[in-house]
């Protein structure tokens, strides 16, 4: 990471190097500075075999069309070792076996070492009904998997959350978010129903019509009600382009007015998105998909010398018409997933540069649970403490004030807005009014250019903030908050229930045990 903070040496480094004065060693200094020399000869080529090995094995298993009898095969495996648990005393709680590294968030959970790990490895696309409008999967099926597989048949799911890797079993337990979140929700609200093996082993399925207490309690729950084996996800027709909108704002007021506005706009914008480059710089991006696109105005972002996405619409900036532009809709959906959104900057510098392009640029990205097993402590430590990485979900009408938080507290661009709707739904995220409400997610990821960063402090400010105006945190980020701050901004009341319900004292942590800072290194 080649960055700093305004002082140049940021708080934390100062912590990392006094601790171990090892550390200012020419292998730390090669380690954090020559990176990409791994990343380039190693990292990227291992994440291209990986991604081909995946590809061919789905490919394979589709055209065996094997996945859904063997499906019942697996959920059995997963009752068996569940009942395995329950005859050896139930003595540890569970939790899936998926190795850390693997999961898409900047830690690795402790618990896996000590608990009792229950394999679901559980990764196809079992069915897809055109006529009722849905595809059943399994939970380990990645989005990019999902979107090779559903849009050379003209269909996609209505949320597509854009990082390759992340899991649909990540995307309920966690929680998903896409700039079509505006008109359909969170993840959650585009699952038509669930299958689980609860605590006792045996298998129980839930939707709005059946089981719909454990429905709504599933959102959230972090694998803590039970285990995921398939989902019943939503899909609609999918065009073969976007046609995106660039506007340009000037000033914080006019980036709050015209991202509501658009916003609003829902039957007109099938997809909203803000980035914003300073406090007072910003492009708002809406988009709709189409069939065909204006003469000379396609713009295939996923090619090898394309600019990373974030760049190209910053050139946008300060452009006084709206500019319009086609893309390709695959490449839509994952458009910020070649750059990890802004964070191949500090791990690639020279990521634009055309040499790099030519040689690599194919190849890009690495994969993030490769990055994340690859990284050592000396770049851990240096991430920790100079880094900062979460997504907070506001009421629209708090923008202003938590752009302005975000500035005081962290001063990072850009800055990643995304609306959503929050609707009217028992569970853990509750609509304050108790009414459907507009909210958006403010993603902030980057090296904080302000002078006073802490890690855990500036944290604790910015969540206490968030929790002043009912907001939310995304819970793939550190957490700081005590038990009960954040039992004050997650509804238990129906989690509980649930929690008895299906008997998980025993069989599983509670949430809390499971996101909070001290559950993971
Ligand atoms: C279940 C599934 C999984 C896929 N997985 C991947 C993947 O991991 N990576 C990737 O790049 N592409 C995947 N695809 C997409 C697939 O590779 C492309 O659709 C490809 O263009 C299909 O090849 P084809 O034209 O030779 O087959 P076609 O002749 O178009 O398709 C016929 C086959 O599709 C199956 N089929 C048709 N409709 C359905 C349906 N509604 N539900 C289930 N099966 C159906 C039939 O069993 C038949 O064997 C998947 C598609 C499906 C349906
Ligand atoms: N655009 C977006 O919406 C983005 C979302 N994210 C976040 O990333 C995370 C998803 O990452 P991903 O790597 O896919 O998932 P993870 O492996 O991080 O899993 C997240 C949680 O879901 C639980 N879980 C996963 N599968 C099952 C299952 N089959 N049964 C029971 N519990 C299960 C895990 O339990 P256990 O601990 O027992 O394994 C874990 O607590 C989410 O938290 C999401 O919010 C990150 C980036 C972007
Ligand atoms: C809601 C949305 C859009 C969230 C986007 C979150 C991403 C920006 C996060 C998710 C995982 C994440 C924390 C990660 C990292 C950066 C920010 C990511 C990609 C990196 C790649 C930074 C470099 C680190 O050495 C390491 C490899 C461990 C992590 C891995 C996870």
């Amino acid at each position: 990471m080649s960055r700093k903070t305004e002082n140049g040496h940021a708080g934390g480094q100062d912590s990392q190097t006094s601790k171990n004065p090892a550390d200012k060693s020419w292998l730390a200094y090669i380690l954090i500075n020559y990176r990409w020399v791994f990343v380039c000869f190693f990292l990227l080529p291992l994440s291209l075999v990986y991604d081909i090995y995946h590809l061919a094995r789905s490919w394979i298993i589709f055209k065996l069309n094997s996945a859904p009898k063997k499906h019942d095969e697996r959920v059995k495996f997963v009752q068996k070792q569940v009942r395995e648990w329950n005859r050896q005393g139930r003595n540890t709680p569970m939790c899936t076996a998926r190795p850390g590294w693997q999961t898409i968030s900047f830690r690795q959970p402790k618990y896996k070492k000590t608990l009792f790990n229950v394999k679901v490895n559980l990764m196809d696309v079992l069915e897809i009904d055109t006529e009722r409008k849905t595809v059943r999967v399994e939970p380990l099926v990645s989005m990019g998997q999902l979107s090779a597989t559903l849009n050379p048949l003209g269909w996609t799911i209505p949320i597509l959350p854009e990082m390759d890797d992340l899991t649909v079993g990540g995307l309920i337990m966690g929680t998903g978010i896409e700039t079509s979140s505006h008109k359909h929700g969170l993840f959650q609200h585009i699952c038509v129903s669930f299958e689980l093996v609860v605590a006792d082993g045996s298998v129980v399925k839930c939707s709005k019509e059946e089981n719909s207490d454990l429905y709504y309690a599933i959102p959230w729950s972090y694998g803590t009600l039970g285990f995921l084996t398939a989902v019943e996800i939503e899909i609609v027709p999918s065009l073969q382009f976007v046609r995106l909108e660039y506007k340009s704002v000037s000033s914080l007021d006019e980036a709050c007015r015209v991202f509501e506005e658009e916003t609003l706009k829902e039957e007109n914008n099938q997809f909203v998105e803000g980035l914003m480059f300073s406090l007072n710089r910003g492009v708002i991006m809406t988009a709709n998909m189409v069939n065909s696109a204006e003469p000379g105005k396609l713009n295939v972002i996923s090619r090898w010398y394309k600019p990373w996405f974030f760049k190209h619409v910053e050139s946008f900036w300060g452009l006084e018409e709206t500019q319009v532009e086609y893309i390709p809709t695959r490449d839509y959906f994952h458009r910020h997933s070649r750059s990890i959104f802004w964070e191949i900057q500090d791990i690639i510098p020279f990521g634009n540069h055309p040499v790099f392009r030519y040689l690599f640029g194919w190849m890009v990205p690495p994969k993030v649970s490769l990055l994340k097993l690859t990284q050592g402590d000396t770049v851990k430590e240096l991430y920790e403490n100079n880094h900062f990485i979460q997504d907070m979900l506001v009421p629209m009408s708090t923008l202003k004030d938590a752009l302005l938080c975000f500035e005081k507290e962290v001063k990072i661009y850009p800055v990643w807005l995304c609306p959503f709707k929050l609707p009217k739904a028992p569970g853990m995220l509750r609509s304050p009014s108790g009414k459907q409400e507009l909210y958006v997610d403010i993603g902030t990821y980057g090296v904080p250019k302000v002078r006073n960063f802490h890690p855990v402090e500036t944290t604790r400010r910015v969540e206490s903030f968030v929790r002043s105006v009912k907001g939310f945190q995304m819970l793939y980020a550190d957490s700081y908050m005590t038990e009960e701050e954040f039992h004050s901004m997650f509804d238990h009341t129906l989690y509980n229930q649930m929690r008895k319900k299906y008997d998980c004292d025993k069989a599983f942590p509670r949430v809390y045990g499971k996101v909070s800072r001290a559950a993971r290194d």
